[in-house]
């Protein structure tokens, strides 16, 4: 650390006149926006005073259009401004309480003497706007902080690459304008505010890091190239953190063309999705779409099909139950993840070019107006070479071109008189009008048109299900796949579980495996439109996607540029790590990134955890040393010893202690027998958002996220057998500062494989 005088002393006077020019600059922002903000509301409440409206002649209503037109311009354009000033407010506000968090002191090759630069989470000009106060952590020099110790240095720009030599890097923590922590670092960014960063507490949302961004971290953030970047991060990694670093930062780097549409986040649960929620608004960036692929499926899948969640899949699997149907499941699931399976459904859809598309009849008031099998036969008439879509789009036309007749035919009958007598006054003086102007009988002339305005009512509901294709059956097609296609491709036990299935889609329900297949079908067969606005996808936990779910995002965002992360050491689905897309052989332009160095938890639990740790990846500790984990046996009752065991942790002062459980039944027990002594919350997957507390969590919700203290509540043998390894590791893992077992009996065989000495036994 620097001498608190000299350096110290002069750095914090360059914080005063940098948070002047702040002061200064918000200043003059907020009498702008006020000026603009006044102006806005008078145009708003003087909008149509400028307006000229005469609608006498065609040329007078075109005239008017073009004068309302403008002036809605004219107020979309200020309050465009007035947003776009309110932004920078933001970002004052939050430079106002720490302008930068770096400094690097770099002298380009062809220059005299070194410039100063000043590292923070936005840029700030000073005054005459000719020199950088604060370079945004994004511009392309301030990779040089990020990238390179002392020594020779280089970064890129558009004109090519810059070479130097960078004399002196530094850190701070500025608080409310005050200098409180400086540190000069030779090494990687330095430790000592890391080491303050992850000392913390655990909080409830995530933090940006973006003052200690580590370099192999920094190659993720950055990256431009590759249209597929897959991240395999050891848990505690940061990959989550460098995915929401990434997002600020290509937000930035193409500030004029992308915009918070353009970029999609699948996180894993909704209780995720609020936990990272302040990272992006903490670097003064607008959230990006985040939904879970579960989510985007039931969309594609349409509402007329429910689908299990993959939280009910895994209490399912997790679950162990005598059960004649789980050695199907199970082969089923895997099946489902292959990327074979897509083949064979490829073969079907093939197909069914030449037979099998099912369709439903046209009804009308329950008279069939056009039976299926006309529909089949007009469909099955047309080139096989035309694609499924563009068939099915032809036989709208025809359909339609069918409807005219039929509504012309059911203009004379009763019931349309019926409905007349239904229909609105304005209808009736409409009609009258009308009839006036011809030159038949207009009594007669009336009753036409109104029974033309009832019919056409009635006929237009039936066309707009026509166009949104309700005439394909597409379940049915899909069952027939399983039910009665014949192929020399069938898996051996194809028989088996084609019947469960068949029997699942006959109740319109699909299993968690089943839905990406019926939804990759759907949009074969229908020809759904494929996300073509979104730029870059990011796939949060992608250990948990199979490779058929991989190939179906592809195939839904052909033209993004996507970032999958994941670690295969926490790949709790029962897909096998080989087909794991983290796994996927390189495509062209694909980059594959390894995280080695857990920031998250002490050095203590990362040595404990590598022990059982599923994969043979390296896992490197950061330097943050706590207690050993602690292994716990039962010696009074259950309840007392997890009373006492959270209350010396709530006693050291950690906020946010998990009891991690493997399902929901566990959680519920645990549930019942703490809540009437202690205030503690159960999360399930309805769970949005939690605060500081004691929380009751299943493992498969608490991925992602992180806490002070975790306490597992039954270690043992009998509850955590080989096939739980993943879950295991991904429980113990979420702990920051201390981890706790609890056994009444042996405790699980990945407690006996860690060395011994990598944690303490204690009777409870
Ligand atoms: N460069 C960094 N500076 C400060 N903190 C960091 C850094 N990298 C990671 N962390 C911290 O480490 C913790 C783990 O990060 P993160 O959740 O992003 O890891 P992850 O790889 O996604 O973890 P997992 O796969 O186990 O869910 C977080 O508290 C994060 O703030």
């Amino acid at each position: 650390m620097s001498s608190k005088h000299g350096d110290w002393v002069v750095e914090q006077q360059r914080v005063e006149k940098v948070m002047e020019e702040i002061y200064k600059k918000e200043e003059k922002l907020l009498s702008k926006t006020s000026e603009l903000k006044d102006s806005v509301i008078d145009l708003r409440k003087t909008f149509w005073d400028d307006v000229t409206v005469n609608l006498d002649e065609p040329d007078d209503v075109i005239e008017t259009e073009a004068s309302i037109k403008q002036q809605a311009e004219l107020l979309a354009q200020k309050e465009k401004i007035h947003g776009s000033m309110a932004k920078e407010l933001q970002t004052l506000k939050q430079l106002k309480n720490s302008p930068y968090f770096g400094r690097i002191d770099f002298k380009e090759d062809d220059e005299k003497t070194a410039e100063q630069l000043y590292i923070g989470i936005s840029s700030l000009m000073d005054r005459e706007e000719k020199d950088f106060l604060i370079y945004d952590w994004r511009a392309p020099i301030s990779s040089l902080y990020y990238d390179y110790t002392l020594g020779k240095a280089a970064y890129q720009t558009l004109d090519g690459m810059v070479m130097g030599n960078i004399s002196l890097k530094r850190q701070f923590i500025i608080r409310n304008g005050e200098i409180k922590g400086m540190f000069d670092t030779g090494l990687t960014i330095g430790d000592q505010l890391l080491q303050e960063a992850l000392g913390n507490n655990a909080s409830s949302t995530m933090k940006s890091i973006v003052a200690t961004i580590q370099k192999e971290q920094n190659k993720i953030i950055r990256n431009e190239k590759s249209k597929l970047l897959l991240v395999q991060g050891v848990a505690g990694s940061g990959k989550t953190s460098a995915a929401l670093q990434r997002i600020a930062y290509l937000m930035y780097r193409y500030r004029s063309e992308l915009t918070p549409e353009n970029v999609v986040l699948f996180s894993p649960n909704p209780l995720f999705t609020s936990y990272i929620n302040n990272v992006l608004p903490e670097l003064g960036e607008t959230n990006v779409k985040q939904l879970t692929f579960f989510d985007y499926l039931q969309d594609k899948v349409g509402e007329a099909m429910s689908i299990e969640s993959p939280f009910a899949q895994m209490e399912y699997l997790l679950t162990y139950q005598e059960d004649a149907n789980r050695h199907f499941r199970l082969n089923n699931i895997k099946y489902k993840s292959t990327i074979a399976y897509k083949h064979l459904l490829d073969a079907y859809i093939a197909d069914l070019h030449a037979e099998g598309v099912q369709f439903k009849n046209i009804s009308f008031r329950k008279r069939i107006l056009i039976p299926k099998e006309k529909v089949k036969e007009y469909f099955y008439t047309m080139d096989p070479n035309i694609s499924l879509p563009n068939r099915i789009e032809l036989t709208v036309k025809w359909l339609l071109k069918e409807l005219y007749q039929f509504q012309k035919e059911e203009l004379n009958k009763d019931w349309v008189e019926e409905k007349i007598g239904l229909l609105d006054k304005a209808a009736y003086v409409k009609a009258y009008y009308e009839a006036q102007e011809q030159d038949g009988d207009s009594a007669v002339d009336e009753e036409l048109i109104l029974r033309k305005v009832v019919v056409a009512k009635m006929f237009d509901s039936l066309k707009r299900q026509i166009k949104q294709l309700a005439f394909v059956n597409v379940l049915a097609t899909y069952k027939r796949f399983y039910t009665c296609w014949e192929s020399d491709e069938l898996p051996e036990d194809w028989t088996s579980f084609s019947s469960q299935t068949a029997s699942n889609l006959s109740k319109n329900f699909l299993t968690w495996e089943d839905a990406a297949p019926y939804a990759y079908f759907k949009s074969q067969l229908l020809g759904d439109e494929t996300d073509r606005a979104v730029r870059h996808l990011f796939v949060d936990e992608a250990q948990d996607l199979s490779e058929f779910q991989f190939a179906y995002i592809k195939h839904m965002f052909p033209y993004t540029r996507m970032t999958l992360l994941g670690d295969i050491n926490q790949a709790i689905n029962v897909h096998t790590s080989r087909d794991n897309p983290l796994q996927a052989m390189g495509e062209d332009n694909t980059e594959r990134i390894t995280l080695t160095k857990s920031y998250r938890s002490t050095k203590q639990i990362v040595e404990f955890t590598t022990c059982f740790a599923p994969g043979k990846e390296v896992i490197e500790p950061f330097e943050r040393q706590g207690n050993k984990p602690k292994l716990l046996y039962l010696n009074k009752t259950e309840k007392e010893v997890l009373l006492t065991s959270v209350n010396e942790l709530l006693k050291i002062g950690y906020e946010t202690i998990a009891f991690i459980c493997k399902t929901k039944n566990e959680c519920v027990a645990i549930y019942n027998l703490l809540s009437p002594s202690i205030s503690v919350t159960r999360v399930d997957e309805e769970t949005y958002s939690f605060k500081k507390g004691i929380l009751i969590i299943p493992v498969y919700l608490a991925k992602g996220i992180e806490f002070d203290a975790v306490i597992i509540p039954d270690a043992s043998t009998n509850h955590y057998t080989e096939s739980d390894r993943t879950v295991f590791y991904t429980a113990c893992t979420r702990a920051m500062h201390e981890l706790v077992m609890v056994t009444a009996a042996e405790p699980c065989l990945f407690i006996h494989e860690a060395k011994t000495d990598t944690y303490v036994v204690a009777n409870g």
